[in-house]
């Protein structure tokens, strides 16, 4: 699926990628998914509950190896690679969205956002102005001092948007990021991931909802841990 895009370079490659769970019992919880996600594609992922989303996620986030077929993360085979090298990969590569924000409720936005940069090896002095420009682009400039506990459901959402993309990821992976938001505050966030899209960022989001689905260029269903494409008209 999808390697009709010649000239950008492929992000998410995957090959008969499938990983079963050992059990008792044992269960394949994705079978030969074959995918190819090159740079700056809006991507959309649905399925039933237990249809095998997260286990997708999982494999595509570098946080579990597929226990057959390859996983190529900008041209990097993943399988094999040692513990730590999938960390650092996984921490350069993939900023992470969650439905449920994961901010720290003592630090401030600004914080929150520098936190990320921690751990890539960015010099203590760079983080404070890394944090504020990435704060700057999700549209929360006035609030970079804020704690999260005085921010609206949206406003959280923009800081953990923020704090993955802090690091320059070649990857934006979003698990139900509008799972808590009212229809429209949801309607904004999608926004700023297509505004995000527009300037070049590679965006793969997982949701239940339909709605949320049809604003991917391309939406993969997982149905019974197979994952199929409806290409669209
Ligand atoms: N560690 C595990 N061992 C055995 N089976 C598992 C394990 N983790 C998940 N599964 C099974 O694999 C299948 C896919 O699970 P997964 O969590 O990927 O589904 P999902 O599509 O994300 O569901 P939901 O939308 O409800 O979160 C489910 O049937 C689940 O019960």
């Amino acid at each position: 699926m999808g390697d009709d895009q010649p000239g950008r370079p492929p992000v998410i490659e995957l090959r008969q990628a499938g990983l079963r769970y050992p059990g008792p019992p044992p269960f394949t919880a994705l079978d030969g998914c074959d995918l190819t996600v090159h740079q700056g594609e809006f991507v959309t992922v649905v399925g039933p509950s237990g249809a095998g989303k997260s286990t997708f996620l999982n494999i595509v986030g570098l946080l579990d190896i597929p226990t057959r077929g390859s996983y190529l993360l900008d041209g990097f085979d993943t399988v094999n690679l040692r513990d730590r090298d999938r960390t650092a990969l996984r921490g350069q590569r993939i900023g992470f969205v969650f439905q449920s924000f994961h901010l720290l409720p003592h630090r401030t936005a600004v914080e929150n956002v520098a936190l990320a940069l921690v751990y890539n090896g960015t010099p203590r002095k760079a983080r404070g102005d890394l944090a504020r420009q990435a704060l700057l682009r999700v549209g929360l400039g006035h609030r970079v001092e804020a704690l999260p506990t005085t921010l609206s459901g949206g406003e959280r959402q923009r800081v953990a948007i923020a704090r993955a993309l802090v690091g320059g990821p070649s990857l934006l992976l979003c698990d139900e990021p509008t799972g808590n938001l009212d229809t429209a505050t949801a309607d904004t966030i999608l926004g700023l991931l297509e505004d995000l899209n527009q300037a070049g960022m590679t965006v793969l989001v997982i949701t239940h909802d339909t709605a949320v689905a049809q604003r991917g260029c391309r939406t993969l269903t997982i149905r019974d841990g197979k994952m199929t494409e409806r290409v669209k008209e």
